[in-house]
């Protein structure tokens, strides 16, 4: 017997942070009003929201690694304002030198100016090496002179630049003497910090309404011969010295490493979370919404016991699961990197930003197409903002293209696992992640009937084998001749090496998730409820990328029927603990801020009790005027008549 409702939400303990019912019960957190604000009212309340959360911090010694801080980004992320002020800070942390941390950390900790991060320009944001903003070294004065030459050179995009940041991590191309160095950062002082008026030479403003974000003020900037002092390039592995000598340790590409940090940091917080929010709201609804009759003369049946509903939410549950995990996986990779790059260590820069490029374009795209799925399960109510769902769907969409453009993301692996292709062919070492490259075999899968296919070792042998295929497929042809790309060769396939480089990251995913179930420790029901889902991520990937699978013959034909047939039991299994699956990501009703995936299930009284919120339900003046202009026209006919 499986363990109870209560049971499996209490032992799934690891994916639950600890509560803190006093944050929950903060009147200042609270996000009762949000669907019925205006851009600019939720851009105030998140400011009040960043400011009570310092407060708090500073008064009961709470840190940004802390479990209260981790709950209150949990439960209100997106309602606090500053978010680039964290990028801020990482910029300076993983790029500045030791003196300069010692200067800026403090002061951005204890919010003595407000940062953010301006990289992104009205003409270019893909592609840094186009970037147009200048620091040219001035050696009279030891001092940068920051220029954005043309309109297209504007920042355009930084958040918290529109009206918040005071200071800012301006990424420039550095020209000394003449000489252009590539892209570097710079702190620049954007705003006094006496009176908040924009510094000379400055000009920055909001870049008006977006799809979400409206805790965000995202802004542009303009630079006109901005000075800023030498020591403002932050210089942990490149500098400028004082006789303008340019000085670089490791790859020049270090200068992107805030974006790789930040790649793997906002998996978790912005990504995944919102994404198990998004199965909470919309498995409770399908446990209480009622439609249509499974059986004639029985009750009208629960909708999620349709097959059709299961199999649009519950992949997308597993999915949930098996992106927490392969989470652990990718911070796990980054401290091991990042250990060896404080060590000045490079070598494995380049398998770090492969991979945190391709989860994060991975993770994004199919954690927005999951939401985009559950709000429409959800029919009509999916629809209304006050289910919730809305606005997951247009925050996390917005995940897909910051901190680098999918597309480019998987470019970017696929470069990497075309050469680890064929340094493995040539018998090179490659990185443990990627020495399966070196093992494709022809092979057939040796399952013989449905439930073989429910084995781990199965279906992970089968990703391998279409992850190996496609990438060395692409490796084998003369795409990167040491390093320089045959440009033609290389766009007429970037279609299928993006493909290639999802079908790496998948892979991993599902052998991670596989991994992680064989080591828990946790009651055996757990255990075999997990392992349920696995097997589920596995199949449904399977099931909806058949053609990759069967195209060389690896799956037959009458195996995808054998995989088909133990995808859809799974979904009856999992069926009856879809609803403690959702409890044990443990969101409060406040947290969720949904009318439809609220604990007590009381769907359509709450929905009727928030819409009395609307500021329309409220102005009767509206309809004075709605009855007057009725009256005006209705006279108007009556003269038209006559
Ligand atoms: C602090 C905690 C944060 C918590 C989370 C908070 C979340 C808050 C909510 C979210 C708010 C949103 C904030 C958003 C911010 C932004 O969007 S910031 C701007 C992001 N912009 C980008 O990501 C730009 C993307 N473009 C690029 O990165 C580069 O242009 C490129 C696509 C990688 C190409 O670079 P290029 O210089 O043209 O190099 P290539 O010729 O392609 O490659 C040359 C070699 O360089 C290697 N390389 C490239 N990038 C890196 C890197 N980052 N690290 C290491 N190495 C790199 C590349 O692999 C090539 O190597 P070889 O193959 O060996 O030649
Ligand atoms: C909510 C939000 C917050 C943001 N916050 C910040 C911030 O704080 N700081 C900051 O600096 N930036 C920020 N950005 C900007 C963001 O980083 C850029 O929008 C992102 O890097 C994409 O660049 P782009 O907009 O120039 O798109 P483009 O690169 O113009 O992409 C448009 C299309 O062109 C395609 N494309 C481009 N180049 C290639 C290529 N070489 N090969 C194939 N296809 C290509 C892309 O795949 C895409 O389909 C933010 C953006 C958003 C949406």
């Amino acid at each position: 017997a499986l363990p109870s409702r209560v049971t499996i939400s209490i032992q799934l303990t690891p994916l639950r942070p600890a509560r803190f019912p006093s944050i929950e019960r903060d009147p200042v957190f609270s996000r009762e009003n949000q669907y019925f604000q205006s851009q600019n009212e939720r851009y105030e309340a998140a400011v009040r929201k960043a400011v009570h959360l310092q407060k708090k911090m500073h008064e009961m010694g709470w840190t940004e690694s802390g479990p209260e801080f981790k709950y209150i980004y949990r439960a209100v992320s997106g309602d606090i304002a500053f978010l680039l002020h964290r990028i801020f800070i990482r910029s300076i942390s993983v790029l500045g030198s030791d003196k300069q941390i010692a200067k800026w950390i403090p002061l951005a900790t204890q919010h003595k100016l407000i940062g953010s991060y301006a990289q992104t320009e009205l003409g270019h944001g893909t592609y840094l090496q186009g970037l147009e903003t200048t620091a040219v070294f001035d050696i009279t004065t030891q001092e940068f002179i920051l220029n954005t030459p043309k309109v297209s050179a504007m920042k355009w995009w930084p958040g918290d630049m529109g009206r918040s940041a005071t200071h800012t991590v301006v990424f420039a191309q550095l020209y000394i003497n003449g000489k252009c160095y590539g892209v570097h950062p710079f702190i620049v002082q954007i705003r006094s910090l006496r009176d908040h008026s924009l510094c000379p030479g400055i000009t920055a403003g909001d870049i008006g309404p977006k799809m979400n974000f409206e805790n965000v003020d995202n802004g542009y900037l303009m630079l006109q011969n901005v000075r800023v002092p030498r020591e403002n390039m932050l210089n942990k592995f490149c500098e400028v010295q004082p006789d303008g000598t340019y000085v670089r340790q490791g790859s020049q590409k270090i200068n992107y490493f805030t974006m790789t940090t930040v790649r793997i940091s906002l998996i978790s917080d912005e990504v995944i979370i919102p994404l198990m929010k998004a199965c909470t709201i919309a498995i409770r609804y399908s446990v209480v919404r009622r439609q249509s009759k499974l059986k004639p003369g029985k009750q009208e049946a629960k909708i999620l016991d349709y097959q059709t509903q299961q199999e649009k939410l519950l992949p997308q549950l597993a999915t949930a699961y098996a992106f927490h995990f392969i989470n652990d996986y990718l911070q796990e990779l980054f401290n091991r990197v990042y250990r060896e790059i404080r060590k000045k260590n490079f070598n494995t820069l380049p398998e770090l930003h492969a991979f945190s490029s391709g989860f994060k374009a991975m993770v994004t795209q199919y954690s927005t197409s999951a939401v985009q799925i559950c709000l429409q399960a959800c029919g009509g109510h999916g629809y209304s903002s006050l289910s919730g769902l809305p606005s997951l769907y247009t925050r996390i969409i917005a995940s897909c293209i910051y901190e680098g453009e999918n597309t480019i993301l998987l470019l970017q692996t696929a470069r990497f696992l075309i050469k680890c292709s064929r340094a493995a062919s040539a018998g090179q070492p490659v990185p443990p992640s990627v020495t399966y490259l070196a093992a494709v075999k022809p092979g057939k899968c040796p399952a013989k009937n449905k439930l073989e296919f429910l084995s781990p070792d199965i279906y992970t042998e089968a990703y391998q084998h279409m992850a190996a295929r496609s990438v060395q497929r692409m490796g084998n042809g003369d795409l990167i001749q040491s390093g320089v790309k045959k440009h033609d060769a290389w766009n007429q396939c970037t279609v299928q090496l993006a493909q290639a480089a999802k079908a790496h990251c998948h892979y991993i995913t599902v052998k991670n998730f596989a991994e992680t179930v064989e080591k828990l420790k946790t009651e055996a029901g757990i255990q075999k409820i997990m392992k349920h889902l696995c097997d589920l991520f596995a199949l449904h990937g399977i099931f909806s990328n058949a053609g990759v699978f069967l195209h060389d013959g690896y799956v037959s034909g009458a195996q995808m029927d054998m995989i088909t047939a133990s995808y859809l039991d799974l979904l009856a299994v999992i069926r009856k603990d879809a609803v403690p699956l959702v409890d044990a990501f443990d969101f409060t009703d406040k947290s969720l801020n949904s009318a439809l995936g609220s604990y007590d299930g009381q769907v359509y009284q709450r929905l009727y009790e928030w819409a009395q919120k609307s500021p329309t339900n409220k102005q009767v003046r509206m309809l004075d005027y709605i009855r007057a202009t009725l009256c005006i026209s209705q006279s108007t006919r009556c003269l038209l008549f006559f």
